[in-house]
């Protein structure tokens, strides 16, 4: 397969080329940037000197990248997907975007979020989260891939929610992201004074990535959700880890919660359940496609606790889009992410 990256020197697309370096069969044809074209990638990342050193190209190429593409992966800020996703719309060349622009069955709600007009509405597209929709993976023209905080997120609760053995207006997440979720570019939130030995929320009440989660819950559970969802920074690099809040419905006992786990993702590689009174954490994850899931029941105070940890970059990105373009080519879903998470 040929395959392209735009928008390759950002952190999810040079790190989508660290897992497609171990994809046997995958070449890549074009690499794209907006401010280092004409730069080598090695050039703006040494530690890809004599494995990738491709010259950078402009996405103004994109009817040529496009002819020489079977897939293209796109890495850029929210708003550009759309446009490449419209202009390619007659060609055989299949989309993975990494960003938000197809996320969103009605775009009516991406618009109201992200404060852009969409410009590719009704067309064919699935949500990216391999667990939940590799059926309509397979023959997707375009795949909307999963937001990082969203997949944490979706994963712990879809199984209570599916099964119905919680309250979903009593939902509430709390979710902590390491610093590269921002993106590559400066922004004073990043600078090492304000990240170092410091956390904090942010996003309050109004983060971009409540309304995708209560889409994916709400189709789940054939109702209306809406829910809290709190992000907060945390001063390292990758990494995420979301605490989910709900209330049981009367009558639900641990070993439900339990079997609601074991049922949804008995044959999952990607999700591994720590179980009742595990927790996971990022380190155990970091550099890999797993989501590690641990819960706990507080019969106190009814309510069921789900904990999980992915590394943001990985199944919250990059490994996860490289999971659905597998899906979507046929191929051992398993193929170029069998790496082991960096330990220590
Ligand atoms: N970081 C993460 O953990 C995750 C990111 N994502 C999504 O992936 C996408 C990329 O994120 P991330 O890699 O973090 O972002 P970065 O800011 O690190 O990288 C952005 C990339 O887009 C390019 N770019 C920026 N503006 C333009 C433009 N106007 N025209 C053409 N190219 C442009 C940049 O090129 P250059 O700098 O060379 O000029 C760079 O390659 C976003 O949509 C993000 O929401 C999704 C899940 C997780
Ligand atoms: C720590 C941090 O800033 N995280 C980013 C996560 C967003 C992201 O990367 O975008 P996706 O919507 O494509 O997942 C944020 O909160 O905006």
């Amino acid at each position: 397969m040929q395959v392209s990256i735009l928008g390759a020197t950002g952190y999810a697309g040079v790190e989508l080329l660290r897992i497609l370096h171990n994809h046997p069969e995958v070449d890549i044809a074009y690499l794209t940037s907006e401010g280092s074209t004409g730069k080598k990638i090695s050039d703006i990342y040494g530690h890809l000197r004599g494995i990738y050193d491709q010259v950078l190209i402009s996405i103004d190429n994109i009817e040529k990248i496009a002819a020489a593409s079977d897939f293209i992966f796109i890495c850029l800020p929210h708003g550009h997907a759309m446009q490449v996703g419209k202009a390619l719309e007659n060609t055989k060349t299949r989309i993975i975007d990494l960003g938000a622009d197809y996320r969103f069955a009605d775009t009516a709600t991406y618009e109201e979020w992200y404060k852009v007009k969409h410009i590719h509405k009704n067309t064919a597209r699935v949500y990216g989260l391999a667990e939940l929709h590799r059926q309509e993976i397979k023959t997707a023209k375009i795949i909307g891939n999963a937001g990082c905080y969203p997949t944490a997120s979706i994963l712990a609760l879809a199984p209570l929610v599916k099964q119905h053995l919680i309250d979903p207006s009593t939902i509430i997440i709390d979710a902590k992201s390491g610093a590269s979720g921002a993106g590559r570019s400066a922004v004073v939130a990043n600078q090492l004074p304000e990240l170092y030995d410091n956390f904090k929320a942010y996003g309050v009440a109004s983060h971009r990535h409540t309304p995708e989660i209560e889409q994916e819950l709400s189709s789940l559970v054939g109702k209306n959700v809406i829910l809290n969802f709190t992000p907060h920074l945390l001063p390292m690099a990758r990494g995420i880890l979301s605490t989910c809040y709900a209330k049981l419905l009367p009558g639900v006992t641990a070993e439900k919660v339990d079997d609601a786990f074991n049922q949804l993702y008995a044959s999952e590689f990607f999700i591994r359940l720590l179980g009742r009174g595990a927790y996971p954490t990022t380190k155990n994850v970091r550099g890999s496609n797993y989501c590690d899931i641990g819960w706990q029941v507080d019969k106190r105070t009814g309510r069921v606790i789900v904990l999980s940890a992915i590394d943001n970059l990985v199944k919250g990105a990059a490994g996860q889009a490289v999971q659905n373009f597998n899906i979507a080519c046929g191929f051992d879903e398993k193929t170029g992410l069998s790496m082991t998470p960096m330990y220590p």
